[in-house]
């Protein structure tokens, strides 16, 4: 058994613009109680649409090294030229709803959580070409040029990293979403039964 009570939480990894956020936003629209999101902390700049306190916690790179420095997260990787991390608070606040903690984070962060007593599902989600990936990532329209060109050769890195055997509990190949949603679903739904059955009483 993990240390921490509750559901075992699930990290989604896998090169940016894959679908990580696509899927696990489904997850969180179809089973709001069951699933909580770990807000992570970055130094990027929001993109439009994104709220400060939801899709990540906005803050400076001078406010993340003294939280850091303090103690205060679980992980943190430099990541295309921005700081990312998981708070302990991030994951403590999802898992006192006892929520399923579903934690979006690169490879980097799934290397150090591995080295943490949380213990959780992890999941890759691949894209199923380099180019249909830099496709997703210029039809985002998120990106500068340089920021997608860093992100893709990032990408290529990750892509050979995760064959790693025993790295991933699941690898899943977003090529149809539907397919990925449901094979996600699937891997999950043990942990989300006992979710549902525990709310009940
Ligand atoms: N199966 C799919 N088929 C076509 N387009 C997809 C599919 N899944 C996701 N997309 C689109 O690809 C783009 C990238 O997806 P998303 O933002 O979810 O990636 P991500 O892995 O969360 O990226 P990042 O790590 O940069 O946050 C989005 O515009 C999304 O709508
Ligand atoms: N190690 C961590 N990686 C994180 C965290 N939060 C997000 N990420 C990863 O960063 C990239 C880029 O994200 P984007 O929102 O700028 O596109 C992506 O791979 C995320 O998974 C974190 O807390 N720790």
């Amino acid at each position: 058994m993990h240390a921490m009570a509750g559901p075992r939480p699930v990290v989604l990894s896998g090169p940016s613009g894959a679908g990580k956020s696509t899927l696990l936003k489904k997850l969180l629209k179809d089973y709001g109680n069951v699933f909580g999101f770990s807000v992570s902390h970055t130094t990027r700049q929001p993109r439009t649409g994104e709220a400060n306190g939801k899709e990540y916690h906005f803050v400076t790179r001078e406010h993340m090294q003294k939280e850091i420095d303090a103690g205060e997260f679980i992980e943190h990787a430099e990541f295309s030229g921005n700081m990312y991390g998981t708070s302990k608070a991030a994951v403590q606040a999802v898992q006192a709803q006892n929520q399923i903690c579903i934690l979006d984070i690169d490879l980097q962060g799934v290397k150090n959580i591995k080295k943490t007593d949380l213990k959780p599902i992890y999941i890759s989600v691949q894209a199923p070409s380099i180019e249909v990936l830099e496709k997703r990532l210029r039809d985002r329209q998120t990106e500068s040029e340089e920021s997608l060109q860093k992100r893709l050769n990032t990408a290529r890195v990750d892509m050979e990293l995760s064959k790693e055997p025993g790295l991933f509990d699941l690898v899943i190949i977003n090529n149809d979403l539907e397919k990925a949603y449901s094979e996600l679903k699937e891997v999950l739904a043990e942990e989300i039964q006992k979710v549902q059955e525990s709310k009940k009483s």
